[in-house]
Order: structure tokens, then C-alpha cells, then sequence
């Protein structure tokens, strides 16, 4: 038996057993993010203040691979602290689902939502204060996640090892007996993230961590982030206005209106003298009920509204201005 489909690109014959083929094929496909460290499926997080609802994530779609280090950009209210304070295990979202190292955050009991801040997440924050207790010194900030994981049980002195090998690998050791009133923002920055690593967390997430920061001082932040990327292999999650944060990681995810919507790529080309250089490209998104955003320039530009026509090439899909008035 044959049947017939018509789309905007003209008509097509495909057999049942075509049909069936591709709908076993459909059933058997690996569940959406089964190989992603982080995988946001569309979450939905609703605000209701005095009787007024603010969609802050309206199905937003985010896979992250173990061992990236990317960046999430987007304007003043698009969503972004919402998302990482979900991704965080602070806040729940209201639908969707979301997964982190095999930890589901919909279903978290508050034992185990503990457990995952402590242990599969670390955190750095804008606000330097909010990050390290000042009455510590940086040994001993990056010494308590370590006690609080493991109660009274001893360790000590490997834990204050671990801290002098995180402050050196961020080129803190000088500033190891120092309070953050006696350090810098920058460096207590770089202390915060020895912190944020204490325990060895899958995903190591940041919110404007260079926000408050000059832009020489930022850098050093950025390359301590680069560092514990490179050196422990964590994945990290970086939310910046900060355009040379942006641009320095292989993938920018721009987040508009609580949805992901376009995505810049950079890789290394090597031309034929053997000159690197770093190619960016942005894409736009596609989720999986096949929406995609247009970007405004685009659209204004052909004066695209309400309606567009569609037609599948060989390798791309066209998109046409409506000519039906
Ligand atoms: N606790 C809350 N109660 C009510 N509305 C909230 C709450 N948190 C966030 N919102 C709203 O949700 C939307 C997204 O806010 P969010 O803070 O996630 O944006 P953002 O992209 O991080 O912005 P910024 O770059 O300014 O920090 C905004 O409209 C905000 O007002």
C-alpha cells in the first residue's frame, strides 16, 4: 500500500512498510540528553507574586556534555539566574524535566537535594561576599565543604592538602592565611572557585562571577575557570554580560524570552602556513517539536509576519517571505 503526503515542497509517495520502518525507528531512538551531564528538557519555572504570574523559563531545552565549558548569555530578565538556581538544586522548576549527573531535580527529597549541593554541584556567585565567610581564611573556606561532607570524621590534614593543591592550581597559595577582607575581588574570586571545587563536584556553575570585576582582573578569573576545566576536567557553567568571557569559550547559548535561542560555536582552523585561528558561527535552535527562532533582523529584514512559505532542498530548508498578501 502507498501513500501520498503533499508539503509545501510538493508530493511525495512513501510505502506502509516505509512508514512503519521509520516509526520503530522513532520508538527506538535513545531518550532525548541520555549521554548529556546536564539535560533540560522544557522546563517551565512560573512566578506568582500578588496574583501576577511571570513565565521566567518557558520551556527551555539545554544539553551540556561532560567536560564543557560554555557560557549562557542573555538580556537583564530573560531567565538566566532562574535557570541557575534550578541547575543549583535552590529552586524547583514548575514542569519540565531536569537532570544533572543522573540526579533528577523534580524528584530530589530534601536529604538528597543536600547531598547535591554539597557534593555534585559547586557554585561561584557575583557578589564576592556571598561566597566565602570572612571570619575564615581562604585555606579554611576551601577546608569547610570538605568538613561539612564528611561530618567530624578525621582527614584533616589530607583535607588542608587538597585545599593548598586547589589554592596552588589557581595561584592562590600566597593568600592561603589571608581573610577576604585582606584579598582582592578577583582573588577572592579565584578562592571561591578553590571552594566551589572542594569536593570534586561533576558541574562547577557561575553567575556573573566577573560582574563586579575590571576587565584585567576578570581574565585572571576566566583562566582560573579554564584551568580547573582543563586540569580536573570539570564541567562548567558560566551566566556573563561579559563579552570577553563570551567569546573565549567554544559554545555560547543566548537565552531570550526563558527559551534557548541561538547558540555561537567557535573551533580552532588551521590555515595552510599552519596559522591558527578561531572560527565562530552562531546557530539558531531547533526544538524537538521542530520551532526554530527567526532572528528579528531577518524577518524585519524580508518583512516575514505571520506566515512564511517553506520548501525542503536537497541539504537545506528555505524559508519565503508569505506572497498571498
Ligand atoms: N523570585 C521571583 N519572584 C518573582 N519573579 C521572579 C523571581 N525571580 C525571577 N523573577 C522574574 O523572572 C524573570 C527572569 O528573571 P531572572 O533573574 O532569571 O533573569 P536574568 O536573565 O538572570 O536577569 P539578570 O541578567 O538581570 O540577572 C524576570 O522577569 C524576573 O523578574
Amino acid at each position: 500500500m502507498t501513500t501520498t503526503t503533499s508539503g509545501t515542497s510538493g508530493t511525495s509517495t512513501t510505502t506502509l512498510e516505509e512508514l512503519e520502518r521509520r516509526a520503530t525507528a522513532r520508538r527506538d531512538r535513545p531518550s532525548y540528553g541520555h549521554d548529556a551531564l546536564i539535560a533540560c528538557d522544557r522546563l517551565v519555572r512560573i512566578f506568582t507574586t500578588d496574583g501576577v504570574e511571570v513565565q521566567a523559563l518557558q520551556g527551555l531545552d539545554l544539553l551540556v556534555t561532560e567536560g564543557e565549558l560554555m557560557a549562557l548569555v542573555g538580556a537583564s530578565g530573560s531567565g538566566k539566574s532562574t535557570l541557575m538556581n534550578i541547575l543549583a538544586g535552590l529552586d524547583v522548576p514548575t514542569a519540565g524535566a531536569a537532570k544533572v549527573a543522573g540526579c533528577d531535580l523534580l524528584a530530589m527529597d530534601g536529604k538528597a537535594r543536600l547531598r547535591y549541593r554539597r557534593e555534585v554541584v559547586g557554585f561561584v556567585w557575583q557578589q564576592t561576599a556571598r561566597n566565602l565567610l570572612p571570619y575564615l581564611t581562604a585555606a579554611q573556606n576551601v577546608a569547610l565543604p570538605m568538613q561539612l561532607k564528611d561530618g567530624r570524621k578525621g582527614g584533616t590534614r589530607q583535607k588542608a592538602r587538597r585545599a593548598e593543591e586547589l589554592l596552588a592550581m589557581l595561584g592562590m597559595s600566597e593568600h592561603a592565611d589571608r581573610r577576604p577582607h585582606q584579598m582582592s575581588g578577583g582573588q577572592q574570586q579565584r578562592v571561591a572557585i578553590a571552594v566551589a571545587l572542594a569536593n570534586n563536584p561533576s558541574v562547577l556553575l557561575a553567575d556573573e562571577p566577573t560582574g563586579e570585576l575590571d576587565s584585567a582582573t576578570g581574565e585572571q578569573v576566566f583562566a582560573a575557570f579554564r584551568r580547573a576545566n582543563e586540569e580536573l576536567g570539570t564541567t562548567i557553567v558560566i551566566v556573563t554580560h561579559d563579552q570577553a568571557v563570551a567569546s573565549e569559550v567554544r559554545r555560547t547559548v543566548a537565552i531570550r524570552d526563558g527559551r534557548t535561542s541561538s547558540e555561537v560555536l567557535r573551533r580552532t582552523e588551521v590555515d595552510e602556513t599552519g596559522q591558527e585561528s578561531l572560527v565562530a558561527r552562531e546557530y539558531a535552535m531547533l526544538d524537538r517539536a521542530g520551532r526554530l527562532q527567526l532572528p528579528a533582523e531577518y524577518t524585519e529584514a524580508l518583512e516575514m509576519r505571520h506566515r512564511v512559505a517553506l520548501e525542503l532542498e536537497q541539504d537545506h530548508i528555505g524559508v519565503w517571505p508569505d506572497d498571498k498578501g
